[in-house]
């Protein structure tokens, strides 16, 4: 319940107006009941009053012209006017309510998107994060009918005082006896509906799994290999098997809550029918009149009905509020990579370089070191070429040039200043980098490239720039609608482009970026040899002023660097020079052999 004061807060927020106007009508609406019922009994009083006074009744002219039948017509017509008005106030509250949730889920969407962005890149690797992000995005579906019912449930309680006030008038404590016999029925609801969240919540990792498992046997991304493979059959099992448990759970805890329930309102039934017998007893000694007995009937029932659905929907707002934990406390997650309060912009130029102090870092959960012990620098304005073995660490170590990660040990300076004592946004801006997984935006060519800076997202002249420089000029004039192309084949418009080609969009991105220091992760490994080739001379020649650091695994490539770091098991091995590596015979040289053999 603690969580429904922030939820109300973030409704007020999305929208003053239309949360104001949502009470006022469902205030206005919550009267309506007893207002229709007393104007009844009414009409009832007044029509046994009628046929006692010997109306002319031989045609309706006749007992109209003789002025009796007045009073009972106005009765008539303000019951007819309260049911046209009820059914209209409802449909605004429903249309507000609709608006409403609308606004408020398309927030609440917008919010978890922010919030996720400023999470750290260790914060989404990390499973039980998944999990705890799928259950929040799913609540800001899922919780649109909450607003609803709560705003329901404050109806319903005006409605249920407006009753109870008639009803005490007549019979004081047959109001006691219609709660109390309302209670079991109330604390069934929500004990299973407390099962029904940790049920729930105890499944979130498979659920994952199914929409993953789903999800793999049927996209455009996996369609080819699922195919060729013949996966189909695979999937569909594992689906099958994990969907059948959770199934199980779910009808087994279904099954309880319907026989319970069925019992404990039982309960209240009975409590209702006992007031019943006692009001027809009191009719009959002629305590109540007949518009009495209809009205102390109907009221009961409708009491009886509203307390049910009162308390029920309690038990379901509490429920579903129990769910608003995870968004809460995804919200609750804060970063721990961030910038100091003080923190310094990047010198401009940078003077010096990097330097790896000790630096030496674990992937969370991790019992290896991805990198331990390494010491290096790369110097401004040099090309520094990182080799190694598949492990080695060469992504790692980039990753911490980005702040993605910070060391666990050791220091990484810049200018000779801790990397950590500068403003974080500013040093991405200064990094370039492309990673060997570089993500391919299903938007058009030019917003490909755009994307690599933002801020100037849509200048053609930077982005064609950018294009010449990456060598995706060629591959752009090629496409039907050239810059405005969409690529991918997510989207019906879209065209599919092949491995070199999107990587020449993902290196031409980089050079829109225009940074200090440019990173390239093995991002040619689908390029032919020719454009490799190309690539690498125009990035050696293109980095002239900047630092540059590039990770492949051809050794033509990454001979032309000024300089060439040996990885091996999260440790720097050996550097030097292209020549001087190979004179001094270690791994560089054997590797360099193995691949230089093969070409022979
Ligand atoms: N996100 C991650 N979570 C946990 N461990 C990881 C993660 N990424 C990499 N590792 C581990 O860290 C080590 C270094 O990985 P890294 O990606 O830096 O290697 P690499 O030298 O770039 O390899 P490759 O040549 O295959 O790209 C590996 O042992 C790998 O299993």
């Amino acid at each position: 319940m603690r969580n429904l004061p922030p939820f109300l807060r973030e409704i007020w927020a999305s929208s003053p107006w239309l949360t104001s106007a949502s009470l006022a009508l469902r205030l206005v609406r919550a009267l309506m009941p007893v207002a229709t019922l007393y104007v009844g009994k009414l009409i009832i009083d007044e029509a046994v009053r009628l046929v006692g006074a010997h109306v002319p009744h031989d045609t309706l002219s006749a007992a109209w012209h003789s002025g009796e039948l007045s009073h009972l017509v106005q009765l008539l017509l303000l019951e007819f006017a309260l049911a046209i008005a009820s059914d209209l106030f409802g449909r605004m509250v429903a249309y507000v309510d609709s608006v409403l949730s609308e606004k408020f889920s398309n927030e609440t969407s917008i919010r978890l998107m922010e919030h996720a962005a400023t999470l750290d890149l260790e914060d989404f690797e990390d499973p039980d994060l998944q999990d705890q992000l799928d259950r929040a995005r799913r609540q800001t579906m899922g919780r649109m009918n909450l607003l609803s019912q709560l705003f329901g449930q404050a109806q319903t309680a005006i409605t249920v005082v407006s009753f109870a006030v008639g009803l005490i008038a007549y019979a004081p404590w047959l109001m006691l006896l219609l709660a109390i016999a309302m209670i079991p029925a109330f604390v069934g609801e929500s004990h299973f509906n407390a099962i029904n969240y940790s049920l729930n919540f105890q499944w979130t990792p498979e659920r994952r799994q199914l929409d993953y498992v789903r999800q793999m046997g049927a996209s455009v991304e996996t369609a080819k290999e699922v195919k060729i493979f013949n996966l189909n059959r695979f999937f569909i099992e594992r689906f099958r098997t994990l969907a059948q448990q959770m199934f199980l759970a779910n009808k087994a805890l279904a099954a309880r809550r319907a026989f319970w329930g069925t019992l404990l309102s039982a309960l209240g039934t009975l409590g209702y029918y006992a007031a019943y017998v006692y009001i027809a007893w009191r009719t009959v000694k002629g305590d109540f009149s007949i518009g009495d007995l209809t009205f102390l009937a109907g009221s009961f029932r409708q009491l009886g009905n509203l307390l049910e659905s009162l308390l029920i929907g309690f038990s379901q707002v509490a429920g579903q509020a129990l769910f608003l934990e995870d968004l809460y406390s995804f919200y609750d997650i804060k970063p721990e990579i961030a910038s100091k309060p003080d923190a310094s912009p990047i010198p401009k130029p940078i003077s010096c370089g990097f330097v790896f102090e000790n630096v030496g870092f674990r992937y969370p959960d991790a019992e290896k070191w991805a990198l331990r012990g390494v010491e290096f620098e790369l110097h401004a304005g040099e090309v520094l070429a990182l080799v190694g073995e598949n492990g080695a660490g060469k992504t790692t170590l980039v990753k911490l040039l980005a702040r993605l990660y910070d060391p666990d040990e050791g220091r990484i300076l810049l200018d000779g200043r801790d990397l950590k004592d500068y403003d974080l946004d500013d040093l991405r801006a200064n990094i370039g980098v492309i990673f060997q997984d570089f993500v391919r935006y299903h938007l058009s060519a030019g917003e490909n490239i755009g994307v690599g800076d933002v801020d100037d997202m849509f200048n053609q002249e930077r982005i064609a720039e950018a294009a010449r420089k990456g060598m995706a000029d060629e591959v752009i004039a090629s496409l039907p609608n050239g810059y405005d192309q969409l690529i991918g084949r997510r989207f019906k418009t879209g065209v599919d482009l092949s491995g070199g080609q999107w990587q020449k969009i993902a290196i031409a991105r980089a050079y829109m970026r225009d940074a200090q220091v440019m990173i390239l992760d093995e991002p040619t490994a689908a390029l032919d040899a020719r454009s490799e080739f190309e690539v690498f001379q125009r990035f050696k020649d293109l980095s002239e002023g900047r630092t540059a650091v590039l990770i492949s695994h051809r050794f033509s490539s990454v001979r032309m660097a000024d300089r060439i770091l040996v990885l091996a098991n999260g440790k720097v091995e050996a550097s030097g020079t292209h020549e001087q590596l190979m004179a001094q015979g270690g791994r560089y040289a054997e590797l360099f052999e193995l691949q230089a053999a093969g070409y022979r």
